[in-house]
């Protein structure tokens, strides 16, 4: 039996803890962090994502504006409103919902964001900093992934670790963090030969590659630690599952994280806590 560990849980304990560290803040600094989504189109994920970070806004105490924009938007309004709220000294974070309409060059728009109040941490001088080991905003789910390990006592320094997906926003940056931690890491991908006998490997297995359970009882052996960060729905069922086959992975696992219920939760709860680091930052810089 595997110890699951409650994303929903730790986010819910670690969001309550920031909305008293927020209330203190209208005495301290005359408001409360302000973080500006900005959503395109109507796809019902997206949708779904943004309502749960404005939810979650709302708990901690933060205010939260979601600009809705429609699929046809062009790249200039969209870098128009951007240098808007870039400008303006009552917007601490902002947060351009990905993926954007083909039509629209999304490093374009990220690297428009101000450094500063990128809560993301997508921006390419937040990227730069976290490869180079230097104080920056780091991503939101990579962030959530060490929150969790750490909370249920998992050792990383010396560990095999394989990640498997190369995404800027997951793959890359948890490579990155695990092997600041010390874990030896393995990046694997679509491509990786024998990706079976590479995860027999790891102690430590991070899988963000976007195809519902993916990772079967035989890719695991036994005491391995298990992050998914799948969000996919289920082809027979309908339901919102992960990239690692839950029932047959688990009773090998050490340590796994569910989905819903795991990752996603802390990925919101650490944009909460980057766009009070955000606020912060400005408020000790004036
Ligand atoms: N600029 C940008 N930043 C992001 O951080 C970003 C993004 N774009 N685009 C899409 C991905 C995906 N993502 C998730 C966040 C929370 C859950 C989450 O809370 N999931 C719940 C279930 C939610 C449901 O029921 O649909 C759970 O796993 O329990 C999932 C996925 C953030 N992303």
């Amino acid at each position: 039996m595997a110890k699951i560990i409650s994303g929903k849980e730790l986010s819910a304990k670690l969001k309550l803890e920031m909305a008293d560290e927020v209330k203190t803040f209208p005495a301290k600094y005359g408001r409360v962090p302000h973080l500006v989504v900005i959503l395109v189109g109507e796809d019902p994920g997206s949708v779904s994502y943004v309502t749960g970070k404005a939810k979650a806004s709302a708990e901690v105490g933060i205010r939260n504006t979601t600009i809705r924009k429609p699929e046809s938007v062009t790249e200039a309004e969209l870098l128009d409103i951007i240098a808007a709220l870039n400008l303006d000294d009552e917007v601490d974070g902002i947060l351009v919902q990905l993926p954007l309409p083909k039509h629209i060059d999304e490093d374009k728009v990220i690297a428009a964001i101000d450094k500063s109040k990128d809560v993301d941490g997508f921006h390419p001088l937040n990227v730069a900093a976290l490869w180079q080991k230097q104080p920056c905003t780091l991503p939101c789910t990579p962030k959530g992934i060490l929150k969790m390990l750490r909370t249920a006592g998992v050792e990383i320094a010396g560990k095999r670790a394989v990640v498997i997906g190369r995404s800027n926003i997951v793959g890359l940056p948890v490579s990155k963090l695990l092997l600041d931690a010390n874990a030896t890491v393995t990046m694997a991908h679509s491509r990786t030969r024998d990706l079976a006998e590479v995860t027999r490997g790891a102690e430590i297995l991070v899988v963000a590659i976007g195809r519902p359970k993916f990772v079967t009882a035989d890719m695991v052996s036994e005491g391995t630690v298990v992050i998914d960060v799948g969000v996919n729905r289920d082809p027979e069922t309908g339901k919102l599952c992960g990239d690692v086959d839950f029932a047959a992975v688990e009773p090998k696992a050490s340590v796994i994280t569910p989905v819903p219920g795991g990752v996603g939760p802390m990925t919101i709860c650490c944009l909460m806590e980057n766009t009070i680091e955000c606020f912060l930052n400005k408020k000790n810089r004036s």
